[in-house]
């Protein structure tokens, strides 16, 4: 690959993941932004759970914990003589991580790259040490993949722009920079920004607590609005582009991403604005295409219940995707650590794949 710009605009966001005296710790993002405080794991089963109720959410930050979750299982078991022992030993943690959330495809890619680890020490070498090592490998490479993703992205927006996102695609959802966010870094550092407008994103609100939080504490002028502002926003501000991430990018170009992502690509092209997915290599599956990506039911009560208080009748009836698919058609481009995938669709979606394949 190219080298790009190093470094990229500073990042005051604290760590989602950090390894810190031999533990895990993940930013508790439940408690974001009034309270900004680490919980600790030395179990796979603990760190499944985390993953399921959202200490830790977002799908490269999924994968990357998923991955120190192996670690620590591996730590736990007697040391075992075989690959197939080991796999055997490892079994009922890696499932409980498999089954934490069924969208993002971070988590099968990281597993997928537990497996090999295992493969490959299996027969005699030091398994759980190996599976420590991958975890802290992807996760500074994500953050060296998002700073690409960054630049790349950034190069697409012209100046004095305002842009649009929706959830949060930042440093608290991957390893560090972000993927949307990191667009918006990166736009911001070369002077193209004038301001970042942020869907609050019901009903997790992860772009009121944890988006803007993170664009204030960068200094980039962010304006948070509710959904349904949506079509009214573009209409006057007339942003160059939306700039989300993705959960799961499939082989024919469709990106299920949060919920109201695909509202707000139709309201989009209906303004002439363009549509921008940013998202590492790591998050595309090749196996399906959009219709077929599981789309995570969330329990009621996120929606029943605001703050702890009942806000919708007993006994009413909730229909809760936690994301949704915009199909190839309404998107732009696609960024990853590779390039732009411009009008994506599945011979281009293919053949990004298979150049960044064969580049590495
Ligand atoms: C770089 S994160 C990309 C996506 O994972 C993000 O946009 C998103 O949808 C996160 O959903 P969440 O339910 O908060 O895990």
């Amino acid at each position: 690959m190219a080298p790009l710009k190093n470094g990229g605009c500073p990042l005051s966001t604290p760590d989602a993941i950090r390894w810190h005296n031999d533990q895990l710790q993940l930013l508790d993002q439940r408690r974001l932004p009034a309270h900004c405080d680490y919980l600790s794991y030395d179990d796979a089963e603990s760190v499944a759970t985390a993953i399921r109720d959202m200490v830790v959410r977002g799908a490269p930050a999924i994968g990357i914990t998923a991955a120190y979750g192996m670690a620590l299982a591996a730590r736990r078991c007697t040391s075992q003589p075989s690959v197939a022992a080991w796999t055997q030993a490892l079994d009922t943690p890696r499932r409980a991580l498999a089954d934490s959330r069924p969208t993002a495809v971070n988590l099968f890619w990281a597993l997928q790259r537990c497996d090999s680890i295992i493969e490959q020490y299996g027969n005699g070498g030091d398994v759980a040490g190996a599976l420590l090592e991958l975890a802290k490998a992807l996760h500074a490479e994500d953050i060296h993949i998002n700073r690409r993703i960054g630049d790349h992205g950034a190069s697409l927006i012209p100046e004095n722009s305002i842009v649009y996102t929706h959830c949060n695609a930042g440093a608290l959802a991957t390893g560090g920079y972000g993927t949307a966010l990191g667009v918006i870094r990166s736009a911001w550092r070369d002077g193209r920004l004038r301001g970042v407008i942020a869907g609050e994103t019901r009903p997790w609100m992860q772009g009121a607590r944890l988006t803007s939080w993170e664009l204030m504490q960068d200094n980039i002028p962010v304006t948070l609005a509710i959904e349904g502002a949506a079509a009214q926003l573009m209409r006057e501000l007339r942003p160059s582009w939306v700039i989300v991430g993705a959960d799961r990018v499939a082989a024919n170009g469709d990106a299920a991403n949060k919920i109201g992502t695909y509202n707000l690509a139709i309201i989009a092209r209906h303004h002439g604005v363009k549509v921008m997915v940013a998202a590492p290599t790591s998050t595309f599956d090749r196996n399906i295409d959009g219709p077929q990506i599981p789309i995570e039911q969330r329990p009621a009560e996120e929606i029943t219940h605001s703050y702890g208080q009942r806000v919708a009748p007993e006994g009413c009836q909730v229909s809760n995707p936690a994301f949704d698919v915009t199909p190839a058609a309404l998107i732009d481009a696609i960024v990853t650590e590779h390039g732009v995938i411009y009008q994506p669709d599945r011979e281009r979606v293919l053949a990004h794949l298979n150049a960044a394949e064969d580049a590495q």
